[in-house]
């Protein structure tokens, strides 16, 4: 449920019904903060005020809910028979939450349906602490269990155990080596050197035991820099791989909700920032703690009481960290933010270069880059704060425990209780555990950007699809006979777009579908694509429910033509087989005529090896389409979608591409949107679309007969024609 407020459950309990959708507002009619909230049950609206229900309304009472924007903030309204009545006030952040909220509303007032939650999200809000989910991610961040992500690249990191417990027992053994080796130091002074033994025989053996060490720590640390390279690579190129496959099979509707930049960040830099925590970060903070134990323990051994001084600080110093390490979070989780912002925006920037350019926009642009890189820098700076507090504080109190243990033990010396040799391995061992003592005090920091990083990853992974292939769903080889039966869709379920369409087409029929700007024309071939999936009724093709074919199938059965060809950065030869990746030079070649693209494609230096750039920068807009249209061809689709595929063409071309479209759309199911109504003139049948509803539906003649909507169209498109001189 996602309009809910944190006491929803409690003001179900005060009213003792269930309710539909509550929401939190925060000012009071002075703008002061307050705490309240608007409920709404199947029959009522309910304001309460500090958990208190000040006011209820029938719902039926109710003519429309709306929104007003005030200065800085908003107002939820209510229009009652005789006056309109402002319920609440709430701050500028939450105006898009109340907006859904009263769109919510107005649809249940029209359909007598309550949008169900689950099936849009209009607005989030996290159930346990409140806040507001930012639109693009589907997690509470406040919330979001940090640990649980850090454990789940541990799991995955799992998959390479040999190598990594090799990585772990060698740097164990070398922390324990190291642990032997200081210990022998106290040994060669107390026994060569200060005893006065005079033992020279003795000492030189002492010294060759010792070089063995060296030796063993060389060839140790190369097997643990090995195994943890190789460990952290998989790891990185395994997550690499289950994020990118995700991204490509998520729906069109979850793939556009995040900036391209964004999601470019997630894949490169945060699984980068994981590949750190496994390669370095993780093995090492378990090598640290164990070393910190073991010379501990040691030290305990050695002289528990002297082991106390130092021990002391050290907890002191944990619990200030854990502390500073709570805070660190947030800090992070805006400079994560602004890092992606920057990284959208240079996306963004670099992508429409091209627009850049024709409006003259760089210094604008540029100042827009520095704004935002700018705000990264302080945030980095504000991030780091704590961390310049923490780490300079933690170590003035952690090595307190030397200067202890140096009075102490010097004591100790003096008074005969400890020899010189055990006061100097003492020292010795202090060194050694303040090493990865430092290192650990710096860990919250790198484990806070690791938990943001892979909660991003996760967030990903963990998304919940909205078109899913059904359990049942089949590999289908279609016809092209395609049906709608009572289709409503919108982009949000209270936000209709397309209202009950019923029409059915037979395999091979040419339908246009015509209508003005924004009433849905893309939108309804979008549903066809299964983009998305309609809200109610269904589309059939072949008699079965789109739903129950694999997306897979059904989308290798249809070849799109678009306004806007997208060609990949390669040759003309990469793009055309993008359709058909096994076709044979005899079947492109073939598909490049019928499209009328053999000829320009012979006349460039390489011809079908030419390199085209970026987006298929060389190439002329009609070229890119006639590429398009062989791509379609070479895909043999049994569906074909031309979406305003000859609109931004010159006559002389548009000429030439409808002679490839009409070799392309024979014998085959096509569904053309066309602003220009001559080019669907000889479409079997158009359908017109108005205010979302299919208005008329027949021949061109049929419809100009008819004088209405299609009549008017065309008469309006005339006179623009006459003015601009141009075939309507
Ligand atoms: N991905 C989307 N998310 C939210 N709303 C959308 C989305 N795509 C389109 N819309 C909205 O849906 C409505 C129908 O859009 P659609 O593109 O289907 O219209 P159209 O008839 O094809 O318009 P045009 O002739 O201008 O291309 C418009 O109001 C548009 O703003």
């Amino acid at each position: 449920m996602h309009l809910m407020s944190p006491s929803h459950q409690k003001m179900e309990q005060i009213l003792g019904q269930t309710l539909q959708y509550s929401l939190d507002y925060n000012l009071n009619v002075h703008g002061m903060p307050t705490s309240g909230s608007v409920a709404i049950s199947d029959e009522e609206l309910i304001l309460f005020r500090d958990e208190i229900a000040v006011k209820r309304i029938p719902l039926q009472n109710i003519n429309e809910f709306k929104v007003v924007q005030m200065v800085g903030s908003g107002a939820l309204q209510i229009v009652l028979k005789e006056k309109t009545e402002q319920l609440c006030i709430f701050t500028q952040d939450l105006l898009p939450v109340f907006a859904d909220l009263a769109k919510m509303l107005e649809y249940h007032r029209e359909t007598g349906v309550f949008p169900a939650p689950d099936d849009e999200e209009p607005v989030k809000t996290c159930p346990k602490c409140g806040l507001v989910i930012p639109e693009q991610t589907n997690i509470c961040f406040h919330c979001a269990p940090k640990g649980k992500y850090l454990w789940r690249i541990v799991k995955l990191s799992l998959r390479y155990k040999a190598t990594l417990l090799t990585a772990l027992v060698a740097t164990l053994i070398i922390q324990l080596l190291w642990v032997v080796f200081t210990y022998m130091k106290g040994l060669v002074v107390d026994n060569y050197v200060t005893s006065g033994s005079q033992d020279f025989t003795g000492l030189l053996l002492m010294m060759g035991g010792y070089l063995i060490i060296p030796l063993l720590l060389f060839g140790l640390e190369y097997i643990n820099e090995r195994c943890s390279s190789y460990t952290a690579a998989q790891v990185g190129r395994d997550l690499r791989g289950i994020l990118f496959e995700r991204i490509q099979n998520q729906s069109m509707k979850n793939a556009l909700k995040r900036p391209t930049g964004e999601q470019i960040k997630r894949i490169a830099n945060d699984t980068e920032k994981v590949q750190d925590f496994v390669s370095y970060h993780g093995k090492e903070a378990v090598v640290r703690v164990f070393s910190v134990s073991v010379i501990l323990a040691v030290m305990f051994w050695m002289n528990w009481k002297l082991t106390c001084w130092i021990v002391l600080p050290i907890i002191a110093g944990f619990f200030f960290s854990r502390f500073i390490f709570k805070r660190m979070n947030h800090p992070f989780r805006i400079n994560w933010k602004l890092f992606s912002k920057m990284e959208s925006v240079l996306y963004d920037i670099l992508s429409g270069i091209m627009a850049v350019k024709v409006f003259g926009s760089e210094k604008r642009e540029i100042k827009h880059y520095s704004g935002c890189s700018e705000k990264f820098a302080h945030s980095m700076y504000v991030a780091n704060f704590y961390w310049f507090v923490m780490f300079p504080v933690s170590t003035f109190v952690v090595t307190l425990g030397e200067y202890f243990y140096l009075y102490f033990g010097g004591n100790d010396v003096l008074s005969g209780v400890l020899s010189f040799g055990k006061m100097v391995t003492f020292l010795s061992c202090i060194g050694l555990l303040y090493a990865p003592l430092n290192w650990l005090m710096q860990l919250p920091r790198q484990l806070a950007q690791t938990a943001i990083s892979a909660g991003k990853i996760f967030e990903i992974i963990d998304e919940k699809e909205d078109v899913l292939d059904r359990g049942n769903a089949i590999d289908k080889e279609i016809e092209g006979n395609v049906a709608f039966e009572h289709v409503h869709f919108g982009y949000k379920v209270y936000n209709p777009v397309l209202k009950d369409i019923n029409f059915s087409v037979k395999k091979g029929e040419m339908i246009g579908i015509v209508g003005p700007s924004g009433v849905g024309k893309s939108t309804m071939i979008n549903l066809i694509m299964r983009l998305y999936d309609v809200s109610n009724g269904q589309i059939l093709i072949d008699g079965t429910d789109i739903r129950d074919i694999s997306q897979h199938s059904l989308r290798s059965q249809i070849g799109v033509v678009l306004q806007e060809t997208y060609l990949f950065d390669g040759t003309v030869w990469d793009n055309l087989i993008y359709a058909k990746p096994d076709a044979t030079m005899e079947e492109v070649v073939q598909a490049a005529k019928i499209a009328n693209a053999h000829d320009f494609i012979c006349k460039m230096p390489d011809g079908y090896q030419e390199y085209i750039g970026s987006r298929g920068y060389k190439l002329s807009g009609g070229e890119k389409q006639r590429i398009a249209i062989a791509r379609a061809i070479l895909r043999d689709p049994k569906i074909l979608i031309l979406d305003e595929a000859t609109a931004s063409l010159d006559t002389e071309t548009e000429k030439m591409i409808q002679e490839a479209l009409k070799n392309l759309t024979r014998d085959r199911t096509t569904f053309a949107i066309a602003h220009r109504l001559s080019t669907l003139r000889n479409a079997d049948r158009l359908i017109v679309l108005d205010g979302g509803r299919i208005v008329e539906m027949g021949t061109h003649e049929e419809l100009l007969r008819h004088k209405s909507v299609y009549y008017n169209l065309v008469m309006a498109q005339r006179q623009t024609s006459k003015l601009s001189k141009e075939p309507a």
